[in-house]
This record gives C-alpha cells, sequence and structure tokens, in this order.
C-alpha cells in the first residue's frame, strides 16, 4: 500500500438512503482510509440520522467514520473522530468531548504556525488546504506542495492535503509527502460513478509514490 491514502468528505447535503449507495461503491472499489460526514446548515437530527446510515456502512469496512465541525454529536453517536477548524472548538474543548481515543484533526489552511500549535496540542492530523481552485468551500489559502514536505520532513504528525484535487493534480502532493489527500468533488461527481472516483485516485497515487 502506498503511503500516502485517500481520505474521502462527502458533499456538503445528500439523502442518506441515497447516499449510502454510492459510499459502499466507493468503499468497495479501493483503498480509502476515513471517510467524514461533512453536512453544512443542517439541524443536529439531520446529522445524527444521516450518522445512524452511514457509520455502519463505513466502520463495517474498516474505514475511519469522522464528522465534521461537532465533537459533541460525534462522540454522541459513535463517530471514530472529529475535523474541527479555526472557527471551530478548539481543539483541546473537542479532544475533551470525544476522549483520548478518538481521532481530532484540525484545519491549518496554509500556516506552519497553527500545525505546529495543533501537533504540539495532540492533533492526530493536520489539514493544508486549498492547495487547487475549488467550488466545495472557496478558499483564499494555497498553500504550495512544498509546506507538505517541510512538514513531513520536520514532524511526526500525518498531514492531509484538500482542495481542488484530482487524479490528474494529485501527484505533486503524494511527492511531497501528504499522508492523506482529502476528496469530494472528483470522487462523488466522478463521470462514472464513486467506485471510478476511488480507483483513478488509487491508481494516481501508487503511480506517483513509485516515481521518483
Ligand atoms: C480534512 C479537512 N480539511 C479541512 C477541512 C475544512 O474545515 P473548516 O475550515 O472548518 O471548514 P468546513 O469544512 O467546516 O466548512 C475539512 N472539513 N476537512
Ligand atoms: C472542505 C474544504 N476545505 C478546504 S477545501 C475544501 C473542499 C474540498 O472539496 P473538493 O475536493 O471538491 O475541492
Ligand atoms: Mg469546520
Amino acid at each position: 500500500m502506498a503511503d500516502c491514502r485517500l481520505y474521502l468528505c462527502t458533499p456538503p447535503a445528500l439523502d442518506p438512503a441515497v447516499f449510502a449507495d454510492q459510499l459502499a461503491q466507493a468503499l468497495d472499489a479501493g483503498d480509502v482510509a476515513c471517510i467524514q460526514l461533512r453536512l453544512k446548515d443542517v439541524d443536529d437530527d439531520t446529522v445524527r440520522r444521516a450518522v445512524d446510515v452511514l457509520r455502519p456502512i463505513s466502520q463495517s469496512r474498516g474505514v475511519a467514520f469522522i464528522l465534521n465541525d461537532r465533537p459533541d454529536l460525534a462522540a454522541e453517536t459513535g463517530c471514530d473522530g472529529v475535523h474541527v477548524g479555526q472557527s471551530d472548538w478548539p481543539y483541546a474543548k473537542a479532544r475533551k468531548a470525544v476522549g483520548a481515543d478518538a481521532i481530532v484533526g484540525v484545519t491549518c489552511h496554509d500556516s506552519r504556525h497553527l500545525a505546529m500549535e495543533a501537533a504540539e496540542a495532540g492533533a492526530d492530523y493536520v489539514a493544508f488546504g486549498a492547495f487547487y481552485p475549488t467550488t466545495t468551500k472557496p478558499s483564499h489559502y494555497r498553500p504550495e506542495p512544498d509546506l507538505l514536505q517541510w512538514w513531513s520532513e520536520m514532524m511526526e504528525v500525518p498531514c492531509v492535503a484538500i482542495g481542488g484535487i484530482t487524479p490528474e493534480n494529485c501527484a505533486p502532493l503524494v511527492k511531497a509527502g501528504a499522508d492523506f489527500i482529502c476528496v469530494v468533488t472528483a470522487v462523488w461527481n466522478h463521470p462514472e460513478g464513486p467506485g471510478a472516483g476511488v480507483k483513478a485516485f488509487n491508481a494516481a497515487i501508487e503511480a506517483a509514490s513509485g516515481a521518483t
């Protein structure tokens, strides 16, 4: 298995009953390390219902199920962890809510400083992005791949690359040392379906890992 693995984020709005089948297709197509449920602007019960449907599909396949933004709901609903951004719960409060064994990831944009702070506080991964233009979450932060190289040479804590990543443009990020490539659009909107998207990423990661 390549050192770099695929990390999926859900689309920001979904019908769990419909998305369940797409998720199973994606996870059955190849290697996926984890899936983040990222629903924006929905009420708590909508999140709970989505977790109830999607978490077992993920966990039964050995794929970690991470909730975006809400450490309290992550703990309540049996998720494997939570992802928090700089405007969400601070790391320490998130960790307290989910416990020592859960995964806590932190958005660090393009900032070495934020990443060092998160890693020193105990984050399980730091996320950098958006590396490429994206309409999923427009971002004025635009790190260069050398940030990943600097990070992976300096630090043990894994780093995630996110933002506009496709099978065609992921190679520089993989070669620079990204531990995870996090993707929304290029998998769920793949013209041949999410399974084909996962396969295309697995192949691109493998090719970039082997290339010098
Ligand atoms: C893996 C990963 N990286 C970054 C983000 C973005 O988090 P945040 O800045 O809190 O923005 P929202 O996703 O909450 O809109 C993420 N979710 N996952
Ligand atoms: C959540 C998030 N944070 C930074 S970019 C981004 C969206 C990534 O989605 P896509 O893979 O569709 O560009
Ligand atoms: Mg957030």
